[in-house]
C-alpha cells in the first residue's frame, strides 16, 4: 500500500469547473481528483467514470459546471491514524484509493492499493523505476562550504540523483552537550566528537548548499541526527529524510520524522532483525512512506559481513521498496545490490580518500562514482522483466548464420512423399529448425528440390505466399542477388531490381554471371557495407588509411554497377545505395562532432569517379547490426541532418522506412515530420516495418509503422521515388516474404 501525503496534485476546489478538474486528472494520471472546500475539507470524489456517466446520462455539456456538481458525494474515507490493516479492509474491486481525513474532515492523505512506490519530489521510486542513487557527502566537506559546493558539482557530473548531507545539533545530541574536550568520553566517541565539532557546516551554510543543489538540478537530502535538526530541516522544507542506521532503534526520532508525512529512507545497519521489525511497525503505525536500506555499518565493511542476500529478506519483511547503503571499498557491491532489487543506492563520496575523517576512507572518488552509476544503469538495462523468452533481433541474425536447418538430403520431386532419408540437418539456420523433422516426414513435397535445398515453414503449411502481378502508384522492385535474379524477375511485373552485392559477389565477373541476359527493367545497386577482412565502410573515418580503403571499395562497386547497367535497359543512371559510415562502438557521438563527419563523407564522395551512377546514402537506424552485434549509428538519423547534408552537398537519399521509424522513436521526434522533411530528397525507398528502437526489417504489419500515414506523406513529398520491400530474409522460400509484403502494401501505395 502507498500512502500519498503530497495531496496538491490530487485536489481541486469544489467550485472549480469540470474542465479544470479533468485537466488535473490528466496531469496526476490517477484517474480521479478530490474536491475540497476552501478550508481543505473533503466534499466529494470525482473520477473519470463520474464524468463519463454525467455525459452519457444526459449531462448538458456545460463545461462551466462545477466539479462538485458532477462528483460523487458517497465515498469511502478513513480516519487519520488508521492502521495499515484497517486501511486494507476498505479496499475492494471498486475501491482502489481511500482518502484519509482528520476529525474535521480535512483531507490529510490518500491511500492507494498497489505497488509499493515512494516519491521524493518529482521522483518516483519503485519496482519499475531506475535506482535512486545518493552521493553521501555527509561531512566530507570537512566544514568548508566551498568544498561542499564542489562536491555537489562533482556529484551532478557523476550522475547521482541526490547529494546527501548530515545535520547534528551537538548540544542536544550528546550527553556531554557535544563537548569535544570532555576527557571522560571514551576513545571512539572522543574522536567522533572532535571531528564533528570541527567539520559541521553552520545551518545557514548548509541551506546555501541545498539551494545550490536545486540550482544544479540535483535533489538535496539530509540526515537529521536529532529532533532539533529535524525541525531546522523542516523549516527549509526538505523533500524527504534519511534516517541513519544509528537511529533505527530511536523510535521517538523515527516517529517525529514519520509525522512530517515525507518519504523516509531508513538504514538498517547495526540492528537485529527484531529491531528492524520494530522500526517497520513504527513506520506502519504512522502510515509513513518509507524505503529500508540494507547496510553493514563497518567502515570499511568486510565483504564477508555484508550479507547481500538479506536484501531479499528485507523486502519481504518491509513489504516495500528496499535499497542498499554501502560502506565497503569499491563499487561492485552496490551494482550487485541493484541486481538483487535495491532501488536506492547510497555511497559515500569524496574528492580525496586521504582527508581527515572516517568516511573519506570508504568513499568513492568522482570517477569511481560515475563508473558505479554507469554500471548500475547498464545492469538495470540488462535486468529485463523475466517475461517469456523470445529471440532478440541480434540473436535472430546469428541464429540464421550459426544454427542448423532441415535440408534435402537428395533430389525430391513435387508430389513425392517426403521420407526421413530425404532430410538432413545442415548449417546455416535459414530453413526449418531441426525439431520439425518428424512433422516433415510423410508430407507431400510441393516443389522440386535439389540436394541441399532448405525446407521452409511453407513446406508444412497448406497455403504459401507466392508472386503475382502487382499495381503500385510508383516503380517497385525486390532485392536480388546474382543467384536469384532471373527467378525473381520472371515471377512478377517488377519495374526494377535492387542488386544486393556481398563483398564475395564483388569477386565475380558480372558479365559472366549475367550470361549476356538483358532485362527490360531498371537497376538499383546496394553497395556492401562489409568488405573483406571485416572492413566496414566508413567514409568519415578519422583513420585516413581506413577511409581511403572505404573510398577504393566504393569505387569498385561503382565500376561493377557500370558493367551491370547495360543489362538493364530502363536504367539511365543507376542509384547506388551506401551506408556511408559514422558508426561508433561504445556510445553515440555528440551532435557537435557530426557536421565535420558529414563534411568528410561529402569530401570522400567527391573523390570518386561517379560518371553514369548516382550515390544515394541510406537513412540509418540508431543501432546497426554489424556482425550481429550492437553498435551506434550517428549519421543520417535525424531529419535535420539528412536535409542539411542533401541540400548542402547536392545528394538524394535512400529512405529506409524501418531505419527512420526506429531513429524517430530513438530521437523522440515525429516520424511523420521526418518523412515530410526528407521526402523531397528521396530517390528510392526501402518500405518495411519496425518496432521499438532496434526491431528492423519486419514484415509489413508485424511492427508499429502506420503505412497509411507513410503512403499519404510520401505521395505528397516523394511521388516519384521507387521502392522495394526490404523484408529481412524475405528472399527465402522463393521470395515468400517479399510477395507477402507487396500483397499488403498494395492497399496503400
Ligand atoms: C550514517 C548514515 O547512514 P547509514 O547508516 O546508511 O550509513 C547517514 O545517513 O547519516
Amino acid at each position: 500500500m502507498i500512502i500519498e501525503r503530497n495531496i496538491a496534485p490530487l485536489i481541486v476546489f469544489a467550485e472549480e469547473d469540470i474542465v479544470s478538474a479533468l485537466r488535473k486528472i490528466s496531469v496526476n494520471q490517477r484517474g480521479f481528483v478530490l474536491c475540497v472546500s476552501a478550508s481543505g475539507k473533503l466534499e466529494a470524489v470525482l473520477t473519470d467514470g463520474d464524468v463519463r456517466r454525467w455525459l452519457v446520462d444526459g449531462g448538458q455539456f456545460d463545461f462551466g459546471v462545477s466539479a462538485a456538481m458532477v462528483a460523487n458525494k458517497q465515498f469511502v474515507a478513513a480516519k487519520d491514524g488508521a492502521s495499515e490493516d484497517e486501511l486494507n479492509d476498505l479496499f475492494s474491486d471498486r475501491v482502489t484509493f481511500v482518502p484519509i481525513v482528520d476529525g474535521q474532515r480535512h483531507l490529510r492523505a490518500v491511500a492507494f492499493r498497489g505497488q509499493p512506490v515512494v516519491r521524493i519530489g518529482d521522483r518516483v521510486i519503485g519496482p519499475e523505476s531506475p535506482a535512486y542513487i545518493i552521493a553521501e557527502i555527509g561531512n566530507n566537506h570537512n566544514g568548508s562550504i566551498e568544498l561542499a559546493k564542489r562536491l555537489v558539482e562533482l556529484a551532478v557530473e557523476a550522475g547521482a540523483d541526490c547529494a546527501k548531507f548530515q545535520m547534528r545539533d551537538m548540544s542536544s545530541l550528546y550527553r556531554n552537550e557535544g563537548d569535544s574536550d570532555d576527557a571522560s568520553a571514551d576513545l571512539g566517541a572522543q574522536y567522533t566528537l572532535d571531528l564533528l565539532s570541527r567539520f559541521q557546516l553552520p545551518v545557514d551554510e548548509m541551506f546555501q548548499v541545498f539551494d545550490y543543489c536545486h540550482e544544479l538540478g540535483i535533489q538535496p537530502l539530509c540526515t537529521p541526527w536529532d529532533e532539533a535538526s529535524l525541525a531546522r530541516l523542516e523549516a527549509y522544507d526538505m523533500p524527504a529524510y534519511k534516517l541513519a542506521s544509528a537511529d533505527l532503534t530511536n523510535h521517538p526520532l523515527l516517529s517525529a520524522m514519520a509525522r512530517t508525512g515525507k518519504t523516509l529512507i531508513c538504514s538498517t545497519g547495526m540492528s537485529t532483525q527484531g529491531e528492524i521489525e520494530n522500526a517497520i511497525a513504527v513506520l506502519k503505525r504512522h502510515t509513513a512512506p518509507y524505503v529500508l536500506l540494507h547496510c553493514n555499518s563497518t567502515y570499511p565493511a568486510p565483504f564477508k559481513d555484508i550479507n547481500l542476500a538479506y536484501i531479499r529478506r528485507l523486502e519481504k519483511l518491509s513489504g516495500g521498496v528496499v535499497g542498499y547503503s554501502g560502506h565497503e571499498r569499491g563499487y561492485f557491491i552496490p551494482v550487485a545490490a541493484v541486481a538483487m532489487g535495491a532501488k536506492v543506492i547510497e555511497k559515500h563520496f569524496t574528492v580525496d580518500r586521504g582527508m581527515e575523517g572516517n568516511d573519506h576512507r570508504v568513499s568513492l572518488l568522482p570517477d569511481e562514482f560515475s563508473a558505479m552509476v554507469r554500471a548500475i544503469r547498464e545492469v538495470e538495462e540488462a535486468m529485463g522483466y523475466g517475461g517469456a523468452r523470445g529471440i532478440t533481433q541480434g540473436e535472430m541474425m546469428n541464429r540464421e548464420v550459426l544454427a542448423k536447418s532441415l535440408v534435402a538430403a537428395r533430389p525430391i520431386r513435387a508430389g513425392q512423399q517426403i521420407a526421413d532419408e530425404d532430410i538432413q540437418i545442415r548449417s546455416p539456420g535459414q530453413g526449418l529448425q531441426p525439431y520439425f523433422r518428424a512433422e516433415l516426414v510423410g508430407r507431400i513435397a510441393k516443389r522440386d528440390m535439389i540436394e541441399g535445398d532448405f525446407f521452409f515453414q511453407s513446406d508444412l503449411a497448406d497455403a504459401v505466399a507466392s508472386a503475382r502481378d502487382y499495381r503500385f502508384d510508383r516503380p517497385f522492385g525486390v532485392p536480388v542477388r546474382y543467384h536469384d535474379l532471373q527467378k525473381m524477375i520472371g515471377a512478377t511485373n517488377l519495374d526494377l531490381v535492387e542488386f544486393h552485392l556481398s563483398y564475395k559477389d564483388m569477386e565475380l565477373d558480372p558479365v559472366r554471371m549475367l550470361d549476356g541476359a538483358t532485362f527490360d527493367i531498371a537497376l538499383v545497386v546496394h553497395s556492401p557495407e562489409l568488405f573483406a577482412g571485416d572492413h566496414i565502410m566508413d567514409l568519415c573515418s578519422e583513420d585516413d588509411v581506413y577511409r581511403q580503403r572505404s573510398i577504393d571499395e566504393l569505387q569498385r562497386v561503382i565500376d561493377i554497377t557500370r558493367t551491370l547497367k547495360p543489362h538493364f535497359t530502363k536504367s539511365a543512371r543507376p542509384p547506388i545505395i551506401i551506408n556511408a559510415g559514422g558508426f561508433s562502438a561504445d556510445g553515440p557521438i555528440t551532435a557537435e562532432r557530426r557536421p565535420a563527419m558529414y563534411d568528410r563523407i561529402a569530401d570522400a564522395l567527391s573523390r570518386l569517379d561517379k560518371e553514369g551512377v548516382e550515390i544515394i546514402p541510406q537513412t540509418m537506424p540508431p543501432y546497426p547490426w554489424h556482425f550481429g552485434g550492437q553498435r551506434y549509428h550517428n549519421l543520417f538519423l535525424s531529419a535535420e541532418d539528412i536535409v542539411r547534408f542533401c541540400s548542402e552537398h547536392g545528394y538524394r537519399i535512400c529512405l529506409d522506412v524501418s531505419h527512420s521509424a526506429l531513429a524517430a522513436t530513438h530521437l523522440k521526434t515525429s516520424f511523420q515530420e521526418l518523412l515530410r522533411q526528407v521526402g523531397p530528397y528521396t530517390c528510392h525507398m526501402h518500405i518495411v516495418d519496425a518496432a521499438g528502437v532496434d526491431g528492423e526489417g519486419l514484415q509489413i504489419g508485424d511492427g508499429t509503422v502506420d503505412f497509411a500515414m507513410v503512403a499519404d506523406v510520401l505521395r505528397e513529398t516523394a511521388p516519384d521515388a521507387s521502392f522495394i520491400p526490404e523484408i529481412w530474409q524475405g528472399h527465402k522460400d522463393d521470395g515468400a516474404g517479399f510477395w507477402q509484403a507487396l500483397d499488403r502494401l498494395e492497399q496503400w501505395f
